[in-house]
């Protein structure tokens, strides 16, 4: 596998009340192409502002962040971002807010893309349904095929599914691992849910705070299919669990 996305010494401040907030130190990440990594960190920690960096919403004060050997100046459909908030257009049907990132196709191909994706996510039923006539999960699932549909290299996902109820989560999770295998798009997700992050991974990044900086990088060698209730699932959600909170329980010694 190819590097997709090279950081190299990112760093990055805000300036908040007139005092300089240094959030990004130092970040060092090369991203696979096809690799579903995963943010993981404390509140505040500049995970959002890692992942708006690649998407060229935010810029870096300095340090390098490239995609494909090309600096990142500016948001681009090669990149595809979902929010926990699905950000649909209330006014539009779901097959137009879909279509809406769907500008660079003629009108032929983008009924294709339309079709394919809502199709993909579960919702050609209600192509003609408007958001507020959705529920939580399949406006979230609408989000997903509006940003997947132009076919990006790198799918983004800013706790995508932070707002769903437990099982809505489930299922979601699996749609977006099924995406990822079928679509062979590399995916960067940031979420506070060990749990999903270490369903989903490939290489969990552990981030630390203030100022926001790279801890660890841990792989998870579960292979795809993934049994939340194997042991060696919950020995990779303890480790990742020990990096933020002390263990009051005294577990038996484990090795990964
Ligand atoms: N545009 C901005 N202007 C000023 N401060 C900002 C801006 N964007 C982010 N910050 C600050 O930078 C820090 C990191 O924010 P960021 O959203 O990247 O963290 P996060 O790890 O994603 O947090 P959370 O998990 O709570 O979403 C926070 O203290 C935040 O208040």
């Amino acid at each position: 596998m190819s590097e997709k996305v090279v950081m190299k010494q990112i760093t990055k401040s805000f300036s908040v009340n007139g005092e300089k907030l240094e959030v990004l130190q130092a970040i060092d990440l090369e991203i696979k192409s096809g690799e579903f990594i995963v943010i993981v960190g404390h509140s505040g920690c500049g995970k959002s502002t890692l992942l708006k960096i690649i998407a060229g919403l935010e810029t870096q004060d300095s340090g390098s962040c490239e995609m494909d050997g090309k600096a990142i100046t500016k948001p681009g459909f090669d990149r595809g971002m979902i929010f926990q908030e699905h950000r649909l257009l209330p006014w539009l049907s779901i097959e137009k807010n879909v279509a809406l990132s769907l500008e660079a196709y003629d009108k032929a191909e983008r009924a294709i893309q339309v079709e394919k994706y809502l199709d993909l996510v579960k919702l050609s039923d209600f192509k003609q349904a408007y958001p507020a006539q959705l529920s939580g999960g399949m406006s979230q699932r609408a989000a997903i095929a509006r940003a997947m549909a132009p076919n990006p290299d790198i799918l983004l996902l800013d706790e995508p599914f932070g707002a769903l109820d437990a099982m809505t989560k489930i299922e979601l999770q699996d749609e977006v691992k099924a995406l990822h295998q079928k679509e062979k798009s590399t995916m960067i997700m940031v979420t506070h849910d060990i749990e999903e992050a270490v369903y989903l991974a490939d290489r969990i990044v552990v981030m630390a705070a203030n100022p926001g900086r790279i801890r660890d990088i841990v792989t998870i060698n579960l292979g795809k299919e993934r049994d939340r209730g194997s042991i060696d699932f919950t020995i990779y959600r303890k480790k990742i669990y020990d990096y933020f909170f002390e263990s009051k329980v005294k577990e038996p010694e484990y090795v990964i």
